[in-house]
């Protein structure tokens, strides 16, 4: 036999078995699989105890990220910078700082009351060529979680539970803030980055812990609400004359909560419709600040209307209604609208909320905006105390005391002066800093304070005199 006779008797050999083999596999394809299947799984289970569970990164349709996977990356990142070899790094939003998460077929281990189980992450790549929207990246990320199936209730339960919590609260702290503002119906925002905190708000230390310890109460308080059946928002009306300070405590209750701020412009705003679209589209854990109340609408002008229609005759109540509705279509958001939505649509819309007024005059608005349940807390903000003075003083001119503390405090008591004008007077003006100077132009704005707010009483005093007189006179032509 030749070597050629030997390859080609070799090669039907070969060829035998594998139409054999083919036939075999189309025969008994299913059977045979499944069976071997469920041997193995069986043989797997005896002596591999573990049970675990898949996390993909897509769920169902491919456009939409699973939550559940973006929260145990976030939940893991703190974890796995400390324990992989194979980091991912990239820069957070705010550009300030790097978050890591582990790279693919990376495996980090955590620790649930005294268990111990395991994360791994990974990546299947798919062959199948699909026409999906997505068709560059055909990669499925996914994280495995690996524990003993003794645990398998407490794991599936509660540890679960608390990875998704901890991630989505980790992605909130972490998150860049904004500022929305409202141009008609629309918000539009930027990266709210403003540096005021309650550290560097000069006001009465006490009054200070107090609304500290409400915000964060008030953050902490998910359950409570839920128990006692509330919305779980909060009202805050922030009053005083201007330059005290309102505008520079909402951003420090922002950076205080890590909040988004909207703030809403009431004068774009054309109707009660448009404002209840506006703020069914805030988010959750925000701040929805509302200036100026005062003049952002004509509120106490409504409220008015609204009174004299009550005194009119009594119509028919169907074109009492229709007539109703075609007023609040022409005017612009009107109280009752706006009360409404403090009220009612913030139940339909989970998460926390603050809702935060300023004005400068809380007696001029309507009691019914400001009662407690709408504003359920009214912070008064005011002149500048000594109290506030100091605190200014040491976040200005890093001073705890100084000579002319005494005298400044003497005329602080006496002299109305805004936390403002109090600022710009301590603004240093040299470098190195002066201090006396940046005190002696202070003890020179309270003089002209004191001065302006003599010429005003008086102006006031001669105003009102010769008003009488006016009113004097005419009475005497009347009875002439
Ligand atoms: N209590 C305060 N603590 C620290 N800085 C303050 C305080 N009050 C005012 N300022 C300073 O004065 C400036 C003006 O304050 P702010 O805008 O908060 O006043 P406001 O009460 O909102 O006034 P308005 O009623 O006119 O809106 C701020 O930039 C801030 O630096
Ligand atoms: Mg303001």
């Amino acid at each position: 036999m030749t070597m050629n006779d030997m390859f080609g008797q070799l090669g039907s050999i070969i060829a035998g078995v594998m139409f054999i083999w083919a036939m075999f596999q189309q025969f008994f394809p299913h059977q045979l699989r499944s069976h071997i299947e469920k041997q193995s799984q069986r043989f797997v289970n005896l002596v591999y105890p573990y049970i675990q569970i898949t996390f993909n990164e897509f769920t169902g349709e491919r456009l939409m990220r699973s939550e559940a996977y973006s929260a145990i990356e976030t939940y893991l990142s703190s974890n796995s910078s400390m324990q992989a070899k194979r980091l991912k790094a990239d820069i957070v939003k705010n550009s300030q700082s790097l978050a890591l998460s582990m790279d693919d077929h990376e495996e980090v281990a955590d620790e649930f009351e005294g268990i111990k189980l395991w994360w791994a992450s990974g990546k299947s790549i798919s062959k199948a060529q699909s026409f999906s929207l997505y068709p560059i990246t055909d990669e499925k990320r996914y994280y495995k979680l690996t524990f003993h199936k003794r645990h398998r209730e407490l794991i599936i339960g509660p540890y679960l539970n608390y990875v998704l919590k901890e991630g989505k609260a980790i992605k909130v702290k972490n998150r860049q803030r904004k500022l929305y503002t409202n141009n008609g119906s629309h918000w539009s925002h930027v990266v709210f980055e403003h540096p005021a905190t309650f550290q560097t708000l000069a006001m009465d230390p006490e009054k200070k812990k107090e609304i500290i310890d409400d915000l964060i109460t008030f953050s902490k308080a998910e359950n409570f609400y839920a128990r006692i059946g509330r919305a779980w928002k909060r009202g805050y009306l922030l009053y005083g004359p201007p330059g005290t300070g309102k505008s520079t405590m909402i951003a420090a209750m922002a950076n205080l909560l890590g909040y988004d701020l909207y703030d809403l412009e009431l004068t774009a705003v054309k109707d009660n419709t448009e404002l209840r679209k506006l703020l069914i589209e805030t988010s959750s854990k925000s701040i929805i600040v509302i200036e100026d109340i005062d003049c952002s609408a004509d509120l106490t002008g409504q409220r008015k209307k609204k009174k004299e229609k009550d005194e009119e005759e009594e119509k028919d109540p169907v074109q009492q209604l229709a007539k109703e509705e075609t007023d609040t279509k022409t005017s612009k958001v009107t109280l009752s609208g706006l009360l409404n939505f403090i009220d009612g649509l913030w139940s339909a819309c989970g998460g926390e909320r603050l809702i935060v007024f300023t004005t400068n005059y809380a007696d001029k608005l309507d009691p019914a905006l400001i009662r407690r349940g709408r504003m359920d807390k009214h912070i008064e903000l005011s002149y500048c105390s000594f109290e506030a003075f100091k605190v200014l003083a040491k976040n200005y001119l890093h001073l705890e005391s100084h000579h002319l503390f005494a005298k400044i405090h003497g005329l602080l008591e006496e002299i109305n002066i805004t936390p403002a004008d109090v600022a710009e007077s301590l603004m240093p003006k040299t470098d190195p800093v002066d201090a006396e100077t940046c005190l002696d132009s202070l003890m020179k704005a309270l003089e002209i304070a004191e001065v302006e707010a003599k010429l005003k009483t008086d102006e006031e005093a001669s105003k009102k005199e010769s008003l009488g007189k006016q009113v004097k006179e005419k009475v005497e032509e009347n009875t002439n």
